[in-house]
């Protein structure tokens, strides 16, 4: 038995699996006492079981149906009902996620209003985007047209906004390069042409990779999938959909978001960003044409293809074993194949319950220096401050050093960047070093992240967990900035740890030469915020993705909430007996305790007003304030932002309407500053690491539980307090029971006195009438697409109009008659068409 230095640690136990897992009293090797209680699972177990034992099973409250009861298999609780009488009851953490407000991911239809403009136009080629900071694009496309470029976008250079990347020199004096080395020797030895390298077609229409950044339409190629054939309304719709989901831009207006549940609020008649792609997919043949919208500054994604999870899973691969509790909190299923199969052993991980008080506590007691990383990697560690190891790090950390799979949940802020990063770099130690003369080095490490500033985050932690390391570079690769730029910086500077966002990694292997071959060495694949990164608007990307990487590989999937879904789903990238770490304690809430999170209820036409009072009396409270304003789409949060700047408040704004380089400044002012409003679209809520954030405040519905969580998480990090607010309409009140078992309270709304009312409606006026129409048009589009909201159509159209009234407008705006033919609301009464 193999015993580590931290207080989590691995027990195999040698018994027959069916004894082992169905009989809790059963007594197991004597584990050490831990500090936590992390679950630990993998996914084929139950199955073979099921099989095997079903009345037990069944007697147990593991049923045959994924979802619940495979949660409830992991709960401690659960597994010890049948003994206590109590095994129906599940902790709260573990309960079904409620109601689900729809995933409703929009994009901004300001858009669709340019493109019906330029569709009018005589000039195929349309016009200059006009909306500040919008290098989008919209592209019609029948099926005797091939696509053209309506708008030629502008870009920005990237390279300097993103200095991260590293020039090393990749002789390590430790280590000596031998070419006869594993993957080293594969890439030396390459000698083919470029072609040759890729395993995909280069682009075939637009001339060079120069050309196709500058006009960004290298994200439309297609990888050929051997499951798709390509046709002209088909592909063309397919590649729609690729750039819809852009996680950068998803915020934004008219589409709806990707729907976990398969989208099954779209319809074909109704435009959004799903439904409208789905919409056009299955009804595009008959009108014969497909739009697609394109943003240069996003990442290219594929849209949602359609399927529904459900579909992806046989029934054996929805059931769950479990192995163990013990009174502990333990988990850890076996994969159903190593249960029965060779590996006849059962290896229980057994984890005590944590002493009242700590479950929030964000730092473990194993420290960095009592694991197996190499030295250079510690002074790296202790440079940037870290001793101690975070809970998700002490939890995951020997696990990904043995090699194994692994799919982590821990809570927002709790460095789990840290925690997928030094294990791979690791392995980067580990290999062969790099030399300047090889031609195409390899990617050893390939870490994916679903937006751009997450990834140039993400590459800032690993240069900082590599400044002991100066023969190993670190490169990042993201949307939102010249293809050639990177090309040649990745080629000047080879590393091999690339941080890439989905899209532009497409890009690269599609039109960077040798680029295809670098990946072929990659050893370890992580997949940040996985959940996101695996659900629909991801998917294709990342399959894709994942075909041009080796097989053999080891890969790490990190994200603060694994919806069941996703559960089902990751065996898409991870290996059958992968471990599921998941650090959010029984009975403790994915969010932090510390964060006091309360909701609001007013009318709509009170929103402006109470967003106003809201900060301002935080701002009164606390000088040192730092706020984030989440708002649904690009354009309401461009309004907002105008709105509050009208009222002299400190505020800055980021969406996916504004250029990378902007982002980029906006997010680092805000990084470093106190004092500061940030109005945000949903390019902020996963991840971002802005320290000492003392409030968020979330207005109207937010896409779904998950995002909910995601964009609270940007306060309360690193066991700090924080606070956030939703600010719901009436109507809106639905979106509480998928957050009930959160400690969510209903707050009260701030009095706001008529001079502040006057002071606002001031303020609005003063607002630009292009702003406030784009917003009214996104508003619709968003909420159109929201499974409760837009179900009915004339009930939307009203509020829709109250959101205008609201912003100060007698009338609603215009809105061309092809988009609200598109979003399904033509001849709705109360719309205004043009
Ligand atoms: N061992 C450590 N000790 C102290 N601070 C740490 C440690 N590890 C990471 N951090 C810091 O914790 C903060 C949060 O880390 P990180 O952004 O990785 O969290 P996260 O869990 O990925 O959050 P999210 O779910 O929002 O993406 C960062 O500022 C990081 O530098």
């Amino acid at each position: 038995m193999k015993t580590t230095s931290f207080s989590t640690t691995f027990m195999p136990v040698r018994l027959l699996p069916q004894l082992r897992l169905l009989s809790t009293s059963l007594p197991a090797t004597h584990f050490p006492p831990m500090k936590f209680a992390p679950t630990l699972s993998s996914s084929r177990a139950v199955p073979i079981l099921s099989r095997v034992f079903p009345l037990r099973l069944r007697y147990m409250g593991l049923g045959f149906r994924r979802s619940l009861q495979t949660e409830r298999a992991f709960s401690t609780r659960a597994f010890r009902g049948p003994r206590t009488g109590s095994g129906s009851e599940l902790p709260r953490g573990y309960e079904r996620r409620a109601g689900g407000a729809s995933k409703s991911l929009i994009e901004d239809e300001a858009e669709l209003s340019d493109w019906v403009s330029e569709l009018r136009s005589d000039s195929p080629r349309g016009r200059e985007d006009e909306l500040e900071g919008r290098r989008g694009r919209v592209r019609e496309r029948g099926t005797d047209r091939e696509p053209y470029p309506i708008k030629k976008s502008r870009r920005e250079s990237d390279s300097g906004d993103f200095g991260e990347s590293r020039r090393r020199d990749f002789r390590s004096p430790n280590q000596s390069f031998t070419r006869n080395g594993g993957i080293s020797k594969r890439f030396d030895n390459k000698s083919e042409g470029d072609k040759k390298d890729r395993p995909f077609p280069p682009r075939n229409n637009r001339g060079n990779s120069n050309s196709s950044g500058e006009f960004g339409d290298s994200s439309r190629r297609r990888f050929p999938n051997p499951n798709e054939s390509f046709s002209r309304n088909s592909g063309i719709s397919k590649r729609f959909d690729n750039k819809f989901q852009s996680d950068d831009d998803k915020e934004d207006g008219l589409f709806p978001r990707r729907n976990n549940r398969g989208n099954s609020n779209l319809k074909a008649d109704s435009f959004t960003r799903n439904g409208g792609v789905e919409g056009l997919r299955r009804g595009g043949r008959e009108t014969g044409k497909t739009l697609r919208v394109m943003d240069d500054t996003e990442e290219e994604e594929e849209k949602p293809t359609g399927f529904r999870i459900e579909d992806l899973l046989s029934e054996e691969e929805s059931d769950t074993a479990i192995s163990d509790d013990d009174g502990y909190g333990v988990l850890r299923e076996k994969s159903a194949t190593s249960l029965f199969g060779s590996d006849n052993e059962v290896t229980v991980k057994v984890l005590p319950k944590s002493s009242p008080g700590s479950s929030d506590s964000y730092l473990s007691e194993s420290r960095f220096d009592q694991c197996s990383v190499s030295p250079l990697s510690l002074k790296g560690i202790k440079d940037a401050g870290y001793e101690k190891m975070t809970v998700v790090q002490e939890a995951t950390l020997p696990v990904i050093l043995k090699g194994k799979d692994v799919l982590a949940k821990a809570k927002t802020g709790t460095g789990k960047t840290v925690a997928f990063l030094l294990p791979s770099i690791e392995v980067v130690v580990k290999s062969p070093p790099i030399t300047r003369d090889q031609k195409r080095p390899p990617i050893l490490v390939l870490v994916i992240c679903p937006t751009r500033e997450l990834a140039s985050q993400a590459s800032a932690e690993a240069n900082k967990l590599l400044k002991y390391h100066p023969s190993i570079g670190v490169q990042v690769v993201i949307g939102g900035t010249r293809l050639a730029l990177e090309q040649k910086r990745i080629q000047a500077n080879p590393c091999q740890i690339l941080v890439a966002t989905p899209g532009r990694l497409k890009d690269h292997i599609e039109n960077t030469a040798g680029f295809a071959t670098r990946l072929m060495g990659v050893k370890v694949l992580v997949l940040d915020e996985a959940d996101h990164l695996l659900d629909m608007g991801f998917r294709k990307d990342i399959e894709r993705i994942i075909s041009a990487v080796p097989k053999q590989r080891q890969t790490l999937l990190f994200s603060a909430t694994v919806p069941e879904e996703v559960r089902q789903i990751c065996h898409i990238a991870l290996k059958r007996d992968h471990e599921y770490i998941n650090t959010v304690q029984e009975g403790s809430e994915e969010t932090h305790a510390q964060v006091r999170q309360t909701h609001l209820v007013a009318p709509l036409d009170k929103h402006f007003s109470q967003v106003y009072a809201l900060l301002k009396e935080h701002i009164a409270d606390d000088v040192e304030y730092k706020v984030l304003v989440f708002c649904t789409t690009a354009m309401v949060t461009r309004l907002v932002a105008d709105l509050l700047g009208e009222l002299n408040l400190n505020v800055r704004e980021i969406h996916s309407r504004k250029p990378q380089s902007y982002r980029t400044r906006v997010s680092d002012e805000f990084r470093k500053s106190k004092g500061l409003i940030l109005v945000t679209s949903d390019v902020s809520a996963r991840g971002v690491d802005y320290p000492d954030v003392t409030l968020v405040i979330q207005v109207g519905v937010p896409a779904d539980r998950q995002q909910y969580i995601h964009r609270l998480g940007r306060t309360g990090r690193k066991g700090k307090e924080g606070q956030g607010i939703l600010l719901l309409a009436p109507w809106e009140e639905f979106f509480l029971s998928a957050i009930k078992d959160l400690p969510i309270t209903k707050g009260s709304v701030p009095s706001v006195d008529p001079d502040t009312t006057k002071k606002v409606e001031r303020a609005l006026s003063k607002v630009e009438m292009k702003n406030k129409e784009a917003a009214y048009q996104a508003w619709l589009g968003y909420y159109n697409s929201n499974k409760k909201v837009g179900r009915d159509k004339h009930r939307l159209v009203e509020l829709a109009n109250e959101f205008s009234r609201s912003m100060g407008l007698d009338n609603p705006p215009a809105i061309p008659k092809l988009v609200l033919g598109k979003m399904g609301l033509k001849n709705v009464p109360g719309l205004r068409s043009k």
